[in-house]
């Protein structure tokens, strides 16, 4: 199969995707080594921006592209922050800028009511007037923790209680958050499509 490019701009993504897929024959090479610069999210859902993440690195690099659109749904905040999750605190937010932003808004909701799930979308395109992307989803369960725990992963890791392993995401190795996760699952269907 020809090489893939992994139309993000997120480190912690394009780690985690690549380790995912070091098993099987594909290759996949970061957006940053074509120049693809990033482009607005304008949709109102994962689906519709993973597929203009995918389209624009198609497009600009001439090869098929997958994107991830991936983001946090907290209850207690009617789903927020949802598609806007890395936007949550500002345009040019940081993790932490996000991560205190979250943990303000839920002050006071004891920790039943802190329920949340990460979900991802991944979208694969052939070329980017392809009129058939591939889409798969994937989420993930956990709580919102009162305060940050563990070093590993990126985003709101830190603030991810997964219940199962009684660690938050950001303190479980890599391979068991790859295994849980919501990127782990929907790549896990991507994979399937791919070996049709
Ligand atoms: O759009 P690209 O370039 O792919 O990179 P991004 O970081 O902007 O990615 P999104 O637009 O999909 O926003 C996803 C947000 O959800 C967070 N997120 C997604 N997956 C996560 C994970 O596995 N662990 C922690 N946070 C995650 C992430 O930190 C962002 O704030
Ligand atoms: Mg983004």
């Amino acid at each position: 199969m020809s090489t893939i490019v992994l139309a993000t701009g997120n480190k912690g993504k394009v780690k985690e995707l690549s380790e995912l897929l070091a098993a099987e024959q594909i290759t996949i090479v970061p957006q940053s080594d074509f120049q693809v610069p990033d482009v607005p999210e304008t949709g109102t859902t994962f689906v519709e921006n993973a597929i203009i993440k995918a389209r624009h690195a198609a497009k600009i690099t001439g090869k098929p592209a997958i994107a991830d659109d991936s983001g946090l749904e907290v209850d207690a905040l009617n789903g927020a922050p949802g598609v806007y999750s890395a936007r949550y605190a500002g345009e040019d937010a940081s993790d932490h800028d996000n991560i205190v932003k979250l943990l303000e808004q839920l002050k006071g909701v004891p920790a039943e009511k802190r329920t949340a799930r990460f979900h991802c979308v991944l979208v694969y395109m052939r070329h980017s007037e392809d009129p058939t992307p591939v889409i798969c989803h994937g989420s993930w369960e956990g709580q919102i923790t009162l305060e940050k725990q563990g070093e590993q992963g990126f985003g709101y890791d830190p603030v991810f209680w997964v219940e199962q392993q009684q660690l938050t995401s950001a303190q479980l190795p890599r391979e068991v958050k790859n295994q849980l996760s919501h990127r782990g699952q929907a790549l896990a269907q991507l994979v399937k499509h791919f070996g049709k």
